[in-house]
């Protein structure tokens, strides 16, 4: 399997919607196509970001299609295909299968306390249900669930499972996956707020949140990484954690920070779909100097 095209900054796409909430091909497009441009590696598309847990399987399909309309060929395009099902989930994998999608990744069932056996079972699955790569998705914070190192080492007797994303907070968890995994197995760092310290500590490569809102800065801090250059990459992950912090301290969800955000930068993709609430108020004003920190963050190290 060739692991290269999934090394690099792989921002975890945003749901895109119209004024009226409605997932929009235009403005799923026109994010596609303003990602593109920054030179980001791949797109992990229908995950956290994507609002996946909100949106039935049209909308999921819908933004699946028109991601891979306009990028297939161009970057490495991983479907995320958890869903509450089982059977959801295959139906989206085999749809992204017929995609051209490169990959595929899940997180573990979610809502009821499933035993490893049901965990092993769902993904399992998916995994045969296609003959794309997969990618496992561990996110305790989210999920509930935590990968065990008896499950990851199961797992990857299937040689259809090419990894694991690791969103855990522990840099140490991707240290022991890696371990354990090997040269043919890829980790990808999960939090945006230690990329640094997950790369130094084995991630190959990162998929991300956050990156989306500001390419410009994990682009530079993957090329302080991997240039030796660790004086300039632990200064700019500061900065990064500056930013990140902000747009979490506002009232509202960081997608809608985030979404807002992206509007001062020049791409409307609409906002956050219920439960998530949107950023409203004073708090909306905040966002205009997030923006500039963005701005003199990125003049800081262009050479
Ligand atoms: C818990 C969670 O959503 N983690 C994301 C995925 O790994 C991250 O990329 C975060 O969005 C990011 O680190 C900001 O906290
Ligand atoms: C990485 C992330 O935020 C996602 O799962 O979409």
């Amino acid at each position: 399997m060739e692991l290269e095209k999934f090394k690099g900054i792989i921002p975890a796409f945003y749901a895109c919607y119209d004024d009226a909430g409605e997932v929009s091909e235009n403005r799923t497009k026109e994010f596609c196509n303003y990602l593109f441009e920054k030179g980001v590696k791949g797109l992990y598309v229908g995950g956290s970001s994507g609002e996946c847990i909100y949106q039935n399987l049209d909308e999921r399909k819908a933004t699946l299609k028109y991601v891979s309309e306009t990028l297939k060929g161009k970057l490495t395009l991983i479907a995320h295909v958890g869903a509450p099902s089982t059977r959801e989930s295959v139906i989206l994998a085999k749809y992204a299968e017929e995609l051209g999608y490169d990959a595929l990744s899940a997180i573990p069932p979610i809502y009821f306390k499933l035993p490893e056996s049901s965990i092993d079972k769902y993904w399992s699955e998916i995994i045969d249900s296609t003959d794309l790569p997969f990618i496992i998705y561990n996110i305790p914070q989210t999920t509930g669930y935590s990968l065990s190192m008896n499950l990851f080492k199961k797992m990857l007797e299937n040689k259809k499972v090419i990894g694991v994303k690791n969103s855990s907070m522990p840099v140490m968890d991707i240290e022991r996956f890696k371990a354990c995994g090997g040269e043919n197995v890829i980790v990808f760092n999960g939090p945006d707020e230690q990329y640094v310290s997950g790369r130094l500590i084995g991630a190959d490569s990162g998929i991300g949140g956050t990156y989306a809102a500001m390419p410009e800065l994990f682009l530079q801090a993957e090329e302080f990484v991997s240039s030796g250059n660790f004086t300039d990459a632990r200064r700019i992950q500061t900065d990064i954690n500056d930013i990140i912090i902000a747009l979490c301290s506002l009232n509202g969800s960081m997608y809608s920070a985030i979404k807002e955000l992206l509007k001062l930068r020049g791409l409307n993709i609409g906002s956050v779909r219920g439960p998530l609430e949107e950023v409203s108020g004073e708090d909306l004003f905040k966002i205009e100097g997030i923006k500039e920190s963005i701005d003199q963050a990125i003049l800081k190290y262009r050479r």
